[in-house]
């Protein structure tokens, strides 16, 4: 990828000082300004093209929209939440996080809330100073045989599972993408939420917050809960809904709620903090002294990577915009291969999702991952005009993209992308490479060029027929290859091309 310039970054937040070390090292001026108000902000984000962020700084639109210079939003952490990400996207601004740093960190507050619900530490603590010896009051629970559910299980989930475990919990959980298989090797039994609320004696989730998982605790899943099942979010607020949490600790139903973070933070409604059998902390999942070092290191070594043009790792929302719809259709498919069309739109799925996502979407998993990030996926067939190949066209967000492809001597092959049509038929085997270029005499040798220089040797050339305007190409290359992706910024700035 081409390298970026990036000369002013401002750190809005208290992120490990190695951050600032490392990008002043990279000659990147730093400015730190914490606790700025968003009218501060507007007024001051104008002078960056980097700003580094925690959870507490909202960059919503306004604040991006007065950004003129800003190419990259960093976020020494997770959740990108705090983030107006299409916005930025929009702008080309781009924003990335650091999603493993505070994992560990995350995973022993889990724990300790965990434990400190079933044995009542944190009151019994405050009765203490308040001068108390009440030992009948604090009678607890052992966690040993009990069942903990685990919603949510990605990188942090499986880190208290297997914590937890060694307190003799067994452990259940449910995942839309982790394949039960996987959890199961770290003693995980994937089931349906229908299944797994009944059971519970400790239920924890660990997903981000959206749609699909706002409320996900609410009236309806608390009533289905074991009675005095006690429940811990240490992921993001509002994935257990806060007035039916309210309730349902008011009827009994839930015994006892560790609350790291909340819908409004600090919270203004004070009920929940309150409540004699919730104990609380304000978001303090990432505060460790590693994990902050941890992420402070990545975000700023991320950056300077970008800068020096080397990679873009962590980047969120590199599709141009957010996925809302995906629409396949398929023309003259014959009757064979109609019958695989649902298999056909995983795979479509799986190429989409790939880039932006921080999960890894398969051909098993990938419709239900875009269903749960919002993505609306359809299908249509019809019989097509062109006789013995199949056309295929896919529709992101209203723009089309078309193949028209056969079968020849038992290869698929494809005969046309986007009206582009190719000179010989182009066979689907091996890694290949697509981009949009006008025809020049210079561009065969500077993409052989090109792909030489990061060591990989082109194996087939195919040029379209039409000589005007953008046209396809397509490079076979070598099975050497270790990271198509990574070429693909390369080709893009060397040839000024679409890939
Ligand atoms: O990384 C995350 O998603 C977190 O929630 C941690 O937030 P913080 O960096 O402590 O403001």
């Amino acid at each position: 990828m081409a390298p970026i310039s990036i000369k002013r970054i401002l750190i809005s937040e208290s992120v490990d000082p190695c951050c600032k070390n490392i990008l002043q090292e990279n000659g990147i001026q730093v400015t730190e300004k914490q606790n700025m108000s968003k009218d501060d902000l507007i007024a001051e984000i104008k002078d960056y093209d980097g700003l580094v962020v925690r959870s507490a700084t909202k960059v919503t639109a306004d604040v991006i929209k007065a950004a003129g210079n800003l190419k990259i939003i960093g976020r020494a952490g997770t959740g990108v939440d705090n983030v107006d990400v299409d916005a930025a996207t929009i702008k080309g601004i781009i924003v990335m996080n650091t999603p493993s740093g505070n994992t560990i960190s995350a995973a022993e507050l889990t724990c300790t809330l965990l434990m400190s619900l079933s044995r009542n530490v944190p009151q019994a603590a405050m009765s203490m100073k308040a001068g108390n010896w009440d030992r009948k009051k604090f009678m607890g629970t052992e966690l040993y045989g009990k069942i903990l559910g685990i919603v949510g299980l990605g990188r942090i989930g499986k880190e208290v599972a297997t914590r937890m475990q060694s307190f003799g919990m067994k452990t259940i959980g449910y995942d839309p993408i982790t394949p039960p298989e996987v959890t199961a090797t770290w003693g995980v039994e994937q089931m349906s939420l229908e299944q797994l609320w009944p059971q519970c004696d400790y239920i924890t989730v660990h997903t981000p917050l959206m749609p699909s998982t706002a409320g996900l605790l609410n009236d309806t899943s608390f009533a289905k809960c074991k009675k005095g099942v006690k429940v811990v979010n240490c992921a993001r607020g509002g994935i257990i809904d806060e007035d039916a949490l309210l309730r349902a600790l008011e009827s009994r139903q839930c015994g006892g709620a560790g609350l790291d973070v909340f819908v409004e933070e600090p919270p203004k409604n004070r009920a929940l903090v309150n409540h004699p059998n919730v104990i609380s902390c304000p978001h303090l999942g990432a505060s460790t002294k590693e994990a902050q070092a941890r992420c402070g290191q990545d975000i700023a070594l991320q950056i300077v990577d970008m800068v020096m043009g080397k990679s873009l790792v962590g980047a969120c929302g590199l599709w141009p915009c957010k996925l809302n719809m995906v629409c396949c259709f398929y023309h003259n498919l014959g009757d064979c291969l109609k019958d695989s069309s649902a298999y056909m739109t995983s795979a479509v799925m799986v190429g989409l999702l790939r880039d932006g996502s921080q999960s890894c979407p398969n051909l098993v998993n990938s419709l239900t991952l875009a269903k749960e990030s919002g993505v609306t996926v359809t299908r249509n067939h019809s019989e097509g005009l062109t006789q013995g190949a199949c056309e295929v066209e896919i529709s992101v967000n209203g723009s089309s993209y078309r193949a028209t492809g056969s079968v020849q001597g038992g290869v698929p092959v494809l005969l046309e992308l986007n009206s582009s049509v190719f000179r010989q038929p182009v066979s689907l085997t091996g890694n290949l490479l697509f981009f949009k270029a006008v025809a020049s005499p210079p561009l065969l040798p500077s993409v052989t060029g090109l792909l030489a220089t990061a060591g990989v040797e082109m194996e087939s050339f195919s040029a379209p027929a039409a000589r005007s305007g953008d046209q396809w190409y397509c490079v076979g290359l070598s099975s050497l290859l270790g990271d198509l992706g990574a070429l693909k910024p390369l080709v893009k700035a060397a040839a000024q091309v679409s890939v």
